[in-house]
């Protein structure tokens, strides 16, 4: 899950009729083309999820276009440069995901610091009995966590945190002035406060591959990042180096640089836990999303405010 760090309010009129919604694209592989030489010139609004890139040269094909809605609370398969530039607005998932996906990076901090996954493995491999007790794990409580990026995730996640204890510190595009958690400008200093990252921050120019080597020496050979954001911010590469040599102590990862496919060194390590972009992901998210989805659509025909807006023109 990708997050945009919008404070979004969800709530609105969700009296739907979706057989009375004018014409909507649903972009889904595989390509459209035909669908899009048949009516490029009428359609309004696109709905889209992660997996089809709504591009500047697609935008061109449809010059009747005004809304861009996606599925998914990331927006980096969306040139929003394009659609600032042409005037379209643009939603996204707003915060139907903050629950879902919080709880699957607190889940994956505990499974990494406890071994829970890995000693699941040791249990039924027969383990425990042939080769004795597993190695312990390491406390939640107390442990500095810092939260790159504090929009609807992030927050979820520093609440559950500081319920269980943990100091919680952050980066953020800018200080929330309403919070009291340390805020540091610079994720290198983030890390060096930290003894845990999770990673909940959208994907853009700016943090692609933020979480480079620097960032791991800075977490230093305790240190245990999450990853429920975006692959690519993070030097994927720079990290399965760190995982291999102990330069960090553990990951819990829900997303890869190049999903589905995962780096195969992963598979052999036991200080790392793999899940396959599924964080945000609960029947009851896509319930709210698909009613969100619906209702903005409704909002922009009836010419009302989006209610997730990312972009509102
Ligand atoms: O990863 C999931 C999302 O961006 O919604």
């Amino acid at each position: 899950m990708a997050d945009q760090e919008e404070e979004q309010d969800n709530t609105g009129d969700q009296n739907h009729k979706p057989q009375d919604l004018p014409q909507v694209l649903v972009l889904k592989p595989p390509p459209v083309l035909s669908f899009l030489t048949a009516h490029a010139g009428s359609i309004q609004a696109i709905l889209c999820s992660g997996a089809a890139p709504v591009t500047d040269d697609l935008l061109q094909l449809l010059p009747s276009v005004r809304l861009v809605v996606t599925a998914s609370a990331g927006t980096n398969h969306i040139d929003l440069e394009a659609c600032h530039r042409r005037g379209i607005s643009v939603t996204n998932a707003g915060n139907v995901f903050s629950d879902d996906g919080a709880d699957a990076a607190v889940g994956l901090l505990i499974d990494v610091l406890r071994k829970i996954t890995a000693s699941d493995r040791y249990v039924r491999q027969g383990l425990w009995v042939s080769e004795g007790d597993y190695p312990l794990g390491s406390k939640l409580r107390g442990k500095r966590v810092g939260i790159v990026g504090l929009g609807g995730i992030g927050l979820e996640i520093a609440k559950r945190l500081e319920a269980l204890g943990c100091n919680v510190l952050y980066t953020s595009r800018k200080k929330k002035t309403f919070l009291s958690y340390p805020f540091y400008s610079d994720v290198c200093q983030l890390a060096a406060h930290s003894d845990a990252l999770i990673i909940c921050c959208a994907l853009t120019d700016q943090t692609r591959h933020m979480i480079d080597k620097d960032v791991f020496s800075a977490l230093g050979k305790e240190g245990v990042i999450v990853n429920v954001g975006r692959g690519a911010i993070v030097d994927e590469k720079e990290m399965v180096r760190c995982l291999v040599h102990g330069e960090i102590a553990g990951a819990g990862l829900d997303v890869f640089e190049n999903e589905p496919d995962v780096p195969k060194e992963l598979f052999e390590l036991d200080n790392a836990v793999l899940s396959p972009h599924r964080a945000v992901f609960t029947p009851e998210s896509f319930m709210a999303l698909c009613e969100l989805v619906v209702g903005n659509l409704e909002a922009f025909f009836s010419n009302k405010p989006l209610l997730s807006p990312v972009m509102d023109l």
